[in-house]
């Protein structure tokens, strides 16, 4: 049990290098796909495996949806398009087009986006069991009661010996 109500059961910290290293594993997954020749990140969280991503597969056209679900730990009631897709890109065939966030949660955000591009192909870099049948490509599945700490979220600080100050 952790101390704190808000915070979920177990933590999953990442750090920059496994990030890019499980964003090079996803974009191999990718690669025997597609082809692709567009992707749509979904910001925030999305940006970065998007980078790594497009750079490994060659793609030069990325486009993003914002969508806010989450407030401190919590999902909000209801999820907020702040940017919508580009209506160029809507029109291409969906099968050319990536999806691609960071993870899927209850896999809200992900069905979302889905229904705006229907048959396109949809990548996370990290899964929890419930937003899994929203992935069509995945790195990493974590249970549904971990919390993933991603390196932008994340800093230095001490940490106290396991069996305490005195030893
Ligand atoms: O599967 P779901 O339960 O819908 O949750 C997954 C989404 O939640 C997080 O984004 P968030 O809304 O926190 O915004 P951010 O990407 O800007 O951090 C994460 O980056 C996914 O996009
Ligand atoms: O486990 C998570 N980590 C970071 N952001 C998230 N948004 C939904 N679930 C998560
Ligand atoms: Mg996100």
């Amino acid at each position: 049990m952790t101390n704190d109500a808000r915070l979920p059961e177990k933590a999953f910290p990442v750090s920059w290098d496994q990030f890019h290293r499980d964003c090079r594993a996803l974009a191999w997954r990718l690669n025997g796909q597609g082809p692709f020749d567009a992707i749509v990140a979904i910001t925030r969280g999305g940006l970065v495996p998007s980078a790594i991503v497009a750079r490994e597969l060659g793609v030069r056209i990325i486009d993003t949806i914002s969508v806010v679900s989450y407030g401190e730990f919590k999902q909000l009631e209801n999820l907020d398009v702040l940017k919508d897709i580009d209506q160029h890109l809507a029109a291409r065939d969906p099968k050319s087009i990536l999806i691609v966030d960071d993870l899927v949660d209850t896999g809200k955000t992900a069905q979302l986006v889905r229904q705006r591009l229907p048959g396109a192909h949809l990548a996370t870099v990290y899964a929890k069991p419930m937003g899994r049948p929203q992935v069509d490509t995945y790195v990493t599945e974590v249970s549904q009661d971990t919390w993933i700490y991603f390196p932008w979220d994340l800093g230095y600080s001490f940490q106290p010996p396991i069996r305490g100050p005195g030893g």
